[in-house]
């Protein structure tokens, strides 16, 4: 579905991508851990077309990313769902408003909209809260409905920067739930970038250690977590 291949990218003396390696299977959940500043905004940036890098190749479902003229690199993110950190949901519009947003550029009918709609607020539990503006939702009401906006368009990858920061254990669960649940009921693949080791646990089927701008360690949670490398077994401290 994806792949990252030898990303590099500095500024100044900051080399902070040395050769970064990935790839994301069809149907995976994808966990990237790094800590703070080690590049993973670096490198979703690279991957969505926002930055360019110094050198490497980033390939998304066939697509050479770094080849493609800005028209074919908006056509290509249509198909990729996020899900921002801290939800970002547009303070004076509606939760309705806010879904339709994405799909404001297509050429949908209004009446298809609609039900695109009511089905990804249906899928994340939110349907009586169609009309709410985001201040009259808890928090974890609205990472639902940031989780809705990015499934919208039925993307095959969805990609989820820090999708449970912010939120009490027991919310944050029932986010990790619904992950679950879309992947299962919509067969996406996940690329999931978080520090939240409990998480990590119950989402990932691999996950991607970043560190020192590489792919430093690679493997089920219970492979990296059981690691007796120290810089390894500083993420599952
Ligand atoms: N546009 C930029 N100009 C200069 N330096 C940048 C720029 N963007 C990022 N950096 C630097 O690149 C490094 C990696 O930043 P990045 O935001 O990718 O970290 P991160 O892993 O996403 O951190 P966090 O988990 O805190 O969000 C940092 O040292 C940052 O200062």
């Amino acid at each position: 579905m994806l792949r990252i291949q030898d990303l590099k990218k500095h500024f100044g003396d900051n080399h902070v991508l040395n050769g970064f390696n990935m790839h994301l299977n069809e149907g995976e959940n994808l966990v990237i851990m790094g800590k703070s500043g080690s590049g993973k905004s670096v490198m979703i940036k690279c991957l969505m077309g926002l930055m360019q890098p110094d050198s490497g190749e980033i390939e998304i479902m066939g697509e050479r990313v770094l080849d493609l003229e800005q028209t074919e690199l908006d056509q290509l993110r249509k198909k990729i769902g996020f899900l921002f950190q801290g939800s970002a949901l547009y303070d004076s519009m509606t939760v309705r408003e806010n879904l339709e947003f994405p799909l404001r550029k297509q050429n949908i009918p209004q009446k298809e909209k609609d039900t695109l709609v009511h089905e990804a607020l249906e899928s994340v539990g939110l349907l009586d809260a169609i009309e709410l503006l985001p201040s009259e939702l808890s928090g974890g009401m609205k990472r639902r409905v940031a989780l809705a906006r990015a499934i919208i368009l039925h993307p095959k990858i969805i990609i989820y920067d820090e999708p449970t920061t912010g939120l009490d254990p027991i919310t944050a669960k029932e986010i990790i739930q619904l992950m679950r649940d879309i992947q299962k009921t919509h067969g996406s693949s996940a690329l999931i970038i978080t520090h939240d080791v409990d998480c990590s646990r119950v989402i990932a089927d691999r996950m991607v250690l970043l560190i020192d701008g590489i792919n430093y360690a690679e493997g089920s949670f219970e492979e990296l977590s059981s690691s007796k490398d120290e810089k390894i077994q500083a993420f599952f401290k």
